[in-house]
């Protein structure tokens, strides 16, 4: 198969790791070529495990996964890699230079195409800043990336294979608020024209989702957009309360200045 436009489906999917209890039971999704599908649910719900079933890193028990109409099994795993992409958040790094690195998977990218890469995933700049530019070593012996730096790798990896059906986790490690800005930056470049599956943790990105799934014990509890949601006090509405609004007061207290404030 080749470039799919990435309508992916989940036909009630159930899956079980092993003889264990099932993870995930009675799983359907509908995301549209494009569209960005925000996973949220408690510690152990299953949101690993539904992005996990997309490139087959284990398969179905029960159920089928489609895209563009397809069964995930019938497709070649290299067919359905190509397909389906995943930004790491803390990218494994070869011994080799950071073109090497970015270009990795990518037969005949130039370096024209890994700087355009780098420079959507807000990365060129720092690249151009170490001594040996693109030709850096980097990983084993190497020059040392930082946590967001190698996310942002990921996503340069990531922009170069151009998979329609993309898997991400929104989280950033303990950066400072410039390189947070950066990543949420480079995530938003990554995401557009492609099928998203993101486990939120940002009210940003549940916000802009199309739909926004709610995992409770491996089943979907609740679906839909944010406004909806957070209107039928259910899951979604505590989750708000308690993880999401706050991020909302912590970037107006940013915005504001302490003194602008007073006369608000
Ligand atoms: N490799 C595994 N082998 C056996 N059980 C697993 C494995 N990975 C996850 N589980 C179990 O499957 C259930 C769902 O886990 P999963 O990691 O998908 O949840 P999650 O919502 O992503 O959690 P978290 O927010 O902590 O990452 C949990 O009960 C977990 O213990």
């Amino acid at each position: 198969m080749g470039r799919a436009t990435g309508h992916v489906k989940f036909e009630n999917v159930a899956f079980s790791y092993e003889d264990r209890s099932p993870a995930l039971r009675q799983v359907d999704l509908d995301a549209k070529p494009g569209q960005v599908t925000a996973i949220l649910g408690a510690p152990g719900s299953g949101k690993t495990t539904v992005v996990s079933l997309l490139p087959r890193f284990y398969d179905v028990t029960s159920g089928k996964i489609t895209i563009d109409g397809s069964d995930i099994r019938d497709f070649t795993l290299q067919s359905l890699r190509h397909n389906v992409g995943i930004v790491h958040q803390d990218v494994y790094l070869f011994s080799a230079s950071i073109r090497d690195n970015i270009s990795y998977g990518v037969v005949g990218a130039t370096q024209e195409d890994v700087e355009r890469a780098a420079k959507v995933a807000q990365l060129h700049d720092q690249i151009m800043s170490l001594p040996g530019g693109y030709d850096t070593w980097v990983g084993e012996r190497g020059t040392t990336l930082s946590g967001g730096q190698r996310q942002r790798l990921s996503i340069a990896r990531t922009i170069l294979i151009d998979p329609p059906v993309l898997i991400l986790d929104d989280s950033t490690s303990s950066v400072d608020v410039e390189t947070e800005r950066q990543i949420h930056r480079a995530m938003t470049e990554v995401m557009k024209g492609r099928t998203t599956f993101v486990i939120a943790h940002r009210l940003s990105t549940v916000r802009e989702a199309d739909q926004i799934l709610v995992l409770d014990k491996g089943v979907i509890a609740e679906r839909g957009p944010h406004a909806e949601l957070v209107r039928t006090g259910g899951i979604y509405q505590s989750i708000y309360e308690l993880q999401l609004r706050p991020q909302e007061e912590v970037l107006l207290e940013a915005a504001v200045p302490a003194y602008g404030r007073a006369a608000l």
